[in-house]
């Protein structure tokens, strides 16, 4: 059994559909104040997911003597290495995908386990996602569709949903866009005998 540190729905069905052991914990941080802190600090999306993600699991980990408590974060960057929060509101999702049309963006989908207070493991998935040029037309319709269910999730789409059809490729893996590295993280989990080898 592990304790995910974590309030996702998709987090949460992607290790149900894995048969991973868990429950859940909210981790209880104020994601927003941590994210300007750590920016501030000058971490790089790759480091700020991976930061935000072990903040999680140690927040968690504190409830939770002798148990695996796992984290997990998403950051979105562009070319130029500037990053893309979630969307506030529509208007702000219809700016994101104009602003990613046309054009490759990295999804960093990170991992941390943390044990009494330690990390004792982690693992950050780049994924380079390539949007296809998308017209005004496009986005207002696909918003009008989607936006109460990607407004959830960075980037404003559900891979596994209408959000294919925002992409003409995609490098690394679904699961990794969906919420976490889960074929890593599985592999630490046998080594720990949580999972079966
Ligand atoms: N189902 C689905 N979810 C996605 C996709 N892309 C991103 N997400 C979700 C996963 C995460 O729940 C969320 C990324 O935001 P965060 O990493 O801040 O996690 P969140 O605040 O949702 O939960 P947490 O901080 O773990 O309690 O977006 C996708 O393509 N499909």
């Amino acid at each position: 059994m592990i304790v995910l540190a974590s309030q996702s729905a998709s987090r949460r069905a992607l290790l149900q559909a894995a048969q991973v052991p868990f429950e859940a914990l909210s981790p209880g941080v104020d994601e927003e104040a941590a994210k300007g802190a750590l920016r501030a600090d000058g971490l790089d999306a790759r480091a700020l997911a991976d930061a935000l993600a072990e903040l999680k699991a140690l927040r968690v980990s504190r409830r939770v003597a002798g148990a695996l408590v796992l984290g997990c974060d998403q950051t979105l960057s562009l070319g130029d290495g500037s990053m893309i929060d979630k969307a506030v509101d529509r208007a702000d999702a219809e700016r994101i995908l104009k602003l990613l049309s046309g054009q490759v963006h990295h999804l960093h989908s990170a991992a941390v386990i943390v044990l009494n207070g330690e990390p004792i493991w982690r693992h950050v998935e780049r994924v380079r996602m390539t949007v296809r040029p998308l017209s005004d037309e496009f986005i207002a319709s696909y918003l009008d569709r989607e936006w109460d269910e990607c407004r959830w999730c960075v980037g404003c789409y559900r891979i596994e949903g209408p959000g294919a059809q925002l992409f003409s490729r995609i490098e690394g893996s679904q699961f990794a866009i969906q919420g976490l590295p889960l074929l890593p993280l599985l592999d630490f989990l046998r080594t720990r005998g949580v999972l079966p080898s």
